[in-house]
Parts: C-alpha cells; structure tokens; sequence
C-alpha cells in the first residue's frame, strides 16, 4: 500500500477547512491521506475526508491558565506525542503538513523526533499573517513553511518559506473570476462571524439596519450567521424591520451566499479573507479583538490595502458608525465595484494545489535523498 500522507489539523474551521481542501487535492493526485486531529474535531464531517484513516489523538489540545492546566496540558502534549509516534512507525507516511494551532502539535513533534531514514518530509502551513505559536514552536523542524500571506510577520529567521495562499474549498475557490454584479434592485448584505459565529453582529448589525434611510432599507435583504443563543433576537429584529433576511448559525453552502452578497460584513479569520478574494467582495472587517498577536487585524489589513475593504475595530463598531458607513457603501454602487476589483488580485484558488505541489516535490526529494 502506497505510503500515506498525515494531515494534522484541528480546531476550528479556520484550520480544518484549508487541511481539507489540501486533503481534496491530494486525493485527487491518487494520494492516500491520514488525517491526525483532536477528539473535539474528530467528527469534523467533511466528504474529503471520508475515505481518509482518521485518528483523534487524545489530549493533543492545550487551553487554560495557571499552573494546573499548563502542567496537564504538558502531560497531554507529551501522551500525544507518545500516540502519534506509535501510529506514524505503524503507518510510514511520507510527510506530514500541519494546520497550525495546538492539535497540530503532538504529530510533527513526533515526526520530527523519529530517525531521519524514516523522518517524513515536514510541512506547516500558517493561515494568519502572523506566524501562530504551534507553528513557531516547529518552525525550525520543517522543510517548509506555506504561508497564506505575502510579509506574514514572526517566520524565524534560517527557516524556509514561501507565500502559497491559504486553501479554500473547491467551491469557494471556483468563485474566483466570476465577477461582481452592480447591484440595480434588491442590496444583499451578509453578514457572517467565522466558523463560531460573533456576538457582536447580532449586537450592531440590526441595530445599524434600523438607522438606514427608508429607501436603502427597502431593497435590503440580509443573509446573516448568528450564534445559536443569539438566534431569535437576530431574526426578530430584521422581521421587525419588515427586512427579508436568513438567519443560520451556520451556512454549509456559504459559497453560494458570497456568490450572491454585495456586501459583506465579516470577523477577519484567515479563511473569510481568502474567500472574499476569490469571490471578490467588497467588505466591511471587524477583527477578533485579542486573537493572539492582533493576528485578524493583520490579516484585515491586507485586503484594507488592497483598497478592497473598510475596517472597523470592534471598539468604533457602534450601530450608528456602521449605519453611517452602509448608507455611504451601499449608495455608491461604482465604490463597490471598485472594492470588489481590487480583492480580487488577492485571490489564490490554486493555493491548494500549489502546496499538493510543495508536498509531493518534498517527498520525491527525500526519496531520491534516500
Ligand atoms: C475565534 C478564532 O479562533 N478565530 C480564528 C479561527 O477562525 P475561524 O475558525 O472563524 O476561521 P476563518 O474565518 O479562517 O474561517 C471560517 C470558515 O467558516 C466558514 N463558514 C463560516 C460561516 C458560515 O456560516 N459558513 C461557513 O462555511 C467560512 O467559509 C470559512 O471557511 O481560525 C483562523 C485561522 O487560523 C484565525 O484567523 C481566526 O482568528
């Protein structure tokens, strides 16, 4: 049997999205794939990777304060390490890439403490435009370093990297080139907060809506991701408003939601970025306040430069800012369009692919090495 390659991924879908759209290409290439994850992703249900063998190391995620937790999150580090070790001898994959964020942790430790005969080929792939502590723990340990962003900060100095983009599902990637519509009757708005969902959206959001001027909340309709507990008090407040909108805790088919926004109003999670440049969209970002090393205002920034998205830090995000910055967006169709020009140039939706590249040039290096 061909020999497999590991994909550590786990978390959120900030992570698990882009291992699975590699795990897609590399399927497609006849690779065998072997995902490594955490129990909490363990049911991480995803056609990618239904054919794959699947193994939730137990213990491989690290979360808590104080010294109670750091002692047992070292105790699960060093039992994971210990469960991936047994399983890459049991299975001689050829490499391993890694996701970034703690579940990805225990396998490339491992791999990289086996003897370097049987070592797999090393990869990390970083989402964020700061370099994630996991993968600056391993950066030293890999043959490569994927980085999503062109500049992407903390990548230590001696270690190999190179800019491939951040995989998106085929879906999301095929939007790319598709084009934008200048919005003539109804003005779609969606509204979406990363794989969790945010808070803050059903805060502001309807709020901002009910401050618009009568005839740009007319042709209003609202598509708009809430978290579960937020659920009701989102939905009341646009069906008070006579507003058409959707309101999910999730949207499995968030491609088609882009394909049709036109305007978009969003968290600045590695994904969502990445998305909106393929489906080029014009955005309104409102980073995670205290994601580590400020990483979603960094990743927001980029399209920001871009000329393709406004940002809004969540401590100036009031319902009358927003109302006041919808009102000047959505009656300045020619901005728009503008806007959803200039993220397209960002867009990647060969990342997959390039680093399936990256991965299958890693292995035939070592083989020919060997
Ligand atoms: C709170 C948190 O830890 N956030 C981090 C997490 O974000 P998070 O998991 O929110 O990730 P991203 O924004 O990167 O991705 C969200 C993903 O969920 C999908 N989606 C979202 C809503 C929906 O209704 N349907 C749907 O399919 C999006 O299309 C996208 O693929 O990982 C990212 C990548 O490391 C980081 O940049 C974020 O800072």
């Amino acid at each position: 049997m061909a020999r497999p390659i590991v994909i550590a991924a786990g978390g959120t879908g900030g992570h698990l999205f882009p291992a699975e759209a590699l795990a897609v290409a590399l399927i497609a290439r006849g690779e065998r794939i072997a995902l490594m994850t955490d129990a909490r992703s363990a049911a991480f249900d995803s056609p990618a990777f239904a054919n794959a063998e699947r193994f939730a190391l137990a213990g491989a995620g690290l979360s808590g304060r104080g010294l109670v937790s750091a002692v047992r999150g070292a105790a699960a580090l060093v039992a994971g390490t210990f469960a991936a070790r047994r399983l890459f001898k049991r299975l001689d994959a050829s490499a391993v890439v890694g996701f970034g964020g703690y579940p990805s942790v225990p396998p490339l430790m491992a791999a990289s403490l086996m003897p370097s005969a049987r070592r797999p080929a090393m990869i990390l792939h970083e989402q964020n435009a700061v370099l994630g502590r996991a993968n600056r723990a391993l950066a030293t340990r890999a043959d490569l370093i994927a980085l999503s962003f062109a500049g992407t900060r903390s990548v230590p100095e001696g270690t190999r990297a190179e800019v491939v983009g951040n995989p998106v599902r085929p879906a999301l990637a095929a939007l790319s080139g598709a084009g934008y519509s200048l919005p003539d009757g109804a003005l779609r708005l969606l509204v979406t907060g990363g794989s969790l969902g945010a808070r803050v959206f059903a805060d502001v959001v309807p709020e901002a809506v009910a401050l618009l001027p009568e005839a740009l909340r007319a042709r209003l309709v609202v598509t708009q991701q809430a978290r579960a507990e937020d659920f009701s008090r989102t939905r009341d407040a646009y069906s008070a408003l006579g507003i058409p909108a959707e309101v999910s805790a999730f949207f499995p088919d968030i491609a088609n939601r882009l394909s049709m926004a036109h305007l978009v109003v969003a968290r600045a999670g590695a994904s969502t970025i990445a998305e909106l440049a393929c489906a080029g969209r014009p955005a309104i970002l409102v980073p995670l306040p205290h994601a580590i090393d400020d990483h979603q205002s960094a990743n927001a920034r980029a399209l920001e430069h871009a000329g393709a998205a406004v940002v809004m830090p969540q401590p100036r995000f009031t319902a009358e800012a927003l109302a006041e910055l919808l009102s000047e967006l959505l009656a300045d169709a020619g901005r728009l369009a503008r806007m959803a020009g200039a993220a397209q140039p960002l867009a990647r939706p060969d990342a997959a692919s390039v680093l399936a590249d990256r991965v299958q040039a890693l292995i035939a290096a070592r083989a020919e090495a060997s």
